[in-house]
């Protein structure tokens, strides 16, 4: 298993952190999508497994869970999913999840199987840190590592608390609201970086609105660990509905693009 400390040590620039839905819009469409991100020069992945009601999600992700979820996506092959993406090259992969299908599933049960996939992290998004010895305990029995977010309103006493209990990095949400690609970046990213890295070591990736090369620069810039970039992604996967090659080609030239910019 290749962990997020090896690869944020090894990077001169921030790590480049695409967020796909697994098995959008099928699972083998989707395979060869997220290989050809990985080709393209991902760092790390962030893959969600699909969920019929994403509280967190914004209309672009909604969709990409209904056309997954339509193609006959379970538990159970999102993890074979993973273990195929860490068999074609050993990268860290951070799970999206909502609570109620790793309840169905059995946490402890759910957490020893996506480490057995090669799986490197687990974030709940419906399961606040108030209830994270659900996760936390269970994730460190079956040797993973743990993301937890903060947002704007996180006060700084809660922050620290939340980067204390975080061993792979602090997930900061850039902006309020649910996911999905936004024309401008929040003005405040760049001061809610420095106020975690005030309170904790813990590496911090930020995510929620970054949609272009630019803005993933100006992240970096701000001292960020590692850029995430969902929505304007899964928008390419959905723009080219009809051809999985011209899908694999548009992710695999945005990735290079957003990569080409945090390096140079
Ligand atoms: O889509 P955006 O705005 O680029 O944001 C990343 C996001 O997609 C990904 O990290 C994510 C998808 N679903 C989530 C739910 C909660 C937290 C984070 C996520």
């Amino acid at each position: 298993m290749t962990t997020y400390k090896q690869i944020f040590e090894k990077l001169d620039s921030a790590a480049l952190i695409p967020f796909f839905v697994i098995g959008d819009p099928n699972y083998d469409s989707s395979l060869k999508i997220v290989k050809s991100a990985l080709d393209a020069g991902a760092d790390i992945l962030e893959l969600g497994i699909p969920f019929s009601d994403p509280i967190a999600d914004g209309p672009t992700i909604q969709k990409a869970n209904i056309r997954a979820r339509k193609s006959g996506m379970t538990v159970e092959k999102a993890l074979a999913f993973i273990k195929e993406v860490t068999s074609h090259k050993p990268v860290p992969v951070g799970l999206l999840v909502y609570y109620n299908l790793i309840y169905q599933y059995g946490v402890e049960r759910f957490m020893a199987d996506f480490k057995a996939a090669g799986g490197t992290s687990v974030l709940v998004a419906d399961v606040s840190i108030d209830d994270s010895e659900e996760i936390a305990g269970p994730a460190q029995k079956a040797g993973l590592e743990t993301v937890f977010m903060v947002t704007p309103n996180t006060p700084d006493h809660r922050m620290a608390s939340i980067a204390s209990k975080t061993t792979g990095f602090v997930y900061t949400v850039s902006t309020m609201g649910v996911t999905g690609a936004r024309t401008k970046l929040s003005d405040t990213v760049a001061s809610l970086v420095e106020r975690i890295k005030g309170v904790s070591e813990v590496p911090v990736c930020v995510g929620f609105g970054i949609s272009s090369p630019e803005q993933a620069r100006r992240v970096a810039d701000a001292g960020a660990d590692g850029v995430i970039v969902g929505s304007r992604i899964v928008q390419i996967i959905e723009d080219n509905a009809d051809s999985v090659e011209d899908a694999c080609a548009g992710v695999g030239q945005f990735i290079a693009d957003v990569k080409s910019r945090l390096n140079g």
